[in-house]
């Protein structure tokens, strides 16, 4: 069973008629989120655009959602979110953005109410940094980027 969690959602006139984000399956980890664009955008090769969505989201305290591209728009056409997963924090009350930038070699166009990226609410910790003098030693040390090979 997948547990729901109440977040509020307030849809801005220019989202007016715009599905709400939903999740495709029952089990979606992702709510796909729609492009409140006028009628379309052209998005050039190369180019980035933040995509409005018309949405603003009040998250409860302990949670995120994070956007995050869809794989069927990355693998097709190469659109993703530059800054992936972008974070919405709890606390945000802007109007969600999604960051997108097409790496493929074709211009591509986001039509009014397309689903461009997908939205998952995620539990959050934040850490209580203690400040310390000696640090404790592992197996892997300072090693990294590549320091256990490839096979
Ligand atoms: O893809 C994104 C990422 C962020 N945001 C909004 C919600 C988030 O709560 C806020 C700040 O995001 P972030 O912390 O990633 O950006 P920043 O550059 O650190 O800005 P700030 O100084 O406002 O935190 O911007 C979006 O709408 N879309
Ligand atoms: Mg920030």
């Amino acid at each position: 069973m997948v547990k729901k969690i109440d977040v509020k959602v307030k849809v801005l006139k220019h989202a007016e008629g715009i599905d709400l984000p939903a999740y495709q399956t029952i089990h979606s980890s992702g709510m796909d989120i729609r492009a409140a664009v006028e009628k379309q955008v052209i998005l050039k090769k190369g180019e980035v655009k933040a995509i409005e969505t018309g949405l603003i989201f009040a998250i409860p305290e302990g949670f995120e959602i994070q956007i995050r591209p869809r794989s069927g728009l990355a693998l097709k056409h190469g659109i993703t979110c530059l800054n992936t997963p972008g974070t919405i924090d709890a606390d945000y009350r802007g109007e969600v953005k999604v960051i997108l930038a097409n790496l493929g070699k074709e211009d591509f166009v986001i039509e009014r109410g397309m689903r461009i990226a997908q939205a998952v609410l995620c539990p959050v910790f934040q850490a209580n940094l203690i400040k310390v003098d000696d640090i404790d030693s592992t197996e892997r040390g300072s090693g990294g980027f590549g320091s256990t090979g490839v096979k």
